[in-house]
């Protein structure tokens, strides 16, 4: 599902974000990506959501070439992608219900369609009763709900999140990874950037590590295994 082979990343300052990066994520897979701050994973992610361009090598995603991607086909490639940021990004001058609606504005979706699909997202997360509610209301842990129902609207077959739990306590952000584990179990496919390596070996999943990077470890860890 997700292939990259030999990436390299060099940004207009000189920095190498990433060097000679190839993995493989099949279809269906969930995969946790760590690593110190400044190893790579924001760059690997931007790479896989089209924000940014690789120096050097491939990325295919679903069969298609993502160097091959013109500019304008870009927010139709994303519409295979649900993307979960650590800070949310919640509009704050419209309801909980209107935020989770922004990405089906594009796709032409009637009212009562959108209707259906913010419910069935809001339901997922456990939220059904606060979609009146403005985000800001919220506690951070029902807030980045809210974040991962937006990503998931579109019914994505890839979801990515990048460091979701990070403003969040052990218990909440226990929570988050196992709704992310529960949309992998319906056949989602997950790629999720996090440094907390305690939270990640809890999951029992595929761990991709980077370091100044380069991809050092990829594997199924326990406790004692896990690279700090
Ligand atoms: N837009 C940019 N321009 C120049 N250098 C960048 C840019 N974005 C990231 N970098 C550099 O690339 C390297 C990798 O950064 P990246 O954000 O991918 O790491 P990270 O593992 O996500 O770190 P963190 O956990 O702190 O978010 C770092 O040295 C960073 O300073």
């Amino acid at each position: 599902m997700i292939t990259f082979d030999h990436v390299n990343k060099r940004y207009a300052s000189g920095q190498d974000a990433l060097a000679r990066v190839s993995l493989e994520i099949p279809r269906g897979d969930m995969v946790f990506l760590t690593g110190h701050s400044g190893a790579g994973k924001s760059t690997l992610l931007r790479l896989l959501t089209a924000i940014e361009r690789p120096t050097k090598g491939t990325i295919l995603v679903a069969g298609q070439n993502l160097n091959r991607l013109r500019n304008h086909q870009i927010p139709y490639y994303r519409r295979n992608l649900g993307i979960v940021f650590q800070n949310h990004q919640l509009l704050s001058d419209r309801s909980v219900f209107d935020n989770i609606a922004l990405p089906l504005a594009v796709t032409g979706c009637n009212r009562r369609e959108v209707g259906r699909r913010v419910r069935a997202a809001l339901d997922k997360v456990g939220l059904l009763h606060k979609e009146k509610q403005n985000p800001m209301v919220l506690s951070g842990g029902e807030q980045q709900r809210v974040g991962i129902a937006r990503a998931v609207v579109n019914k994505p077959a890839i979801l990515v999140a990048d460091e979701p739990t990070g403003n969040l306590d052990s218990q909440l952000s226990r929570e988050i990874m196992q709704l992310f584990a529960d949309f992998n179990a319906v056949g989602v496919t997950v790629l999720v950037a996090s440094h907390d390596l305690e939270l990640v070996a809890q999951m029992c999943q595929r761990v991709l590590t980077l370091q100044e990077g380069q991809l050092i470890y990829d594997g199924v860890p326990n406790r004692e295994v896990l690279p700090t």
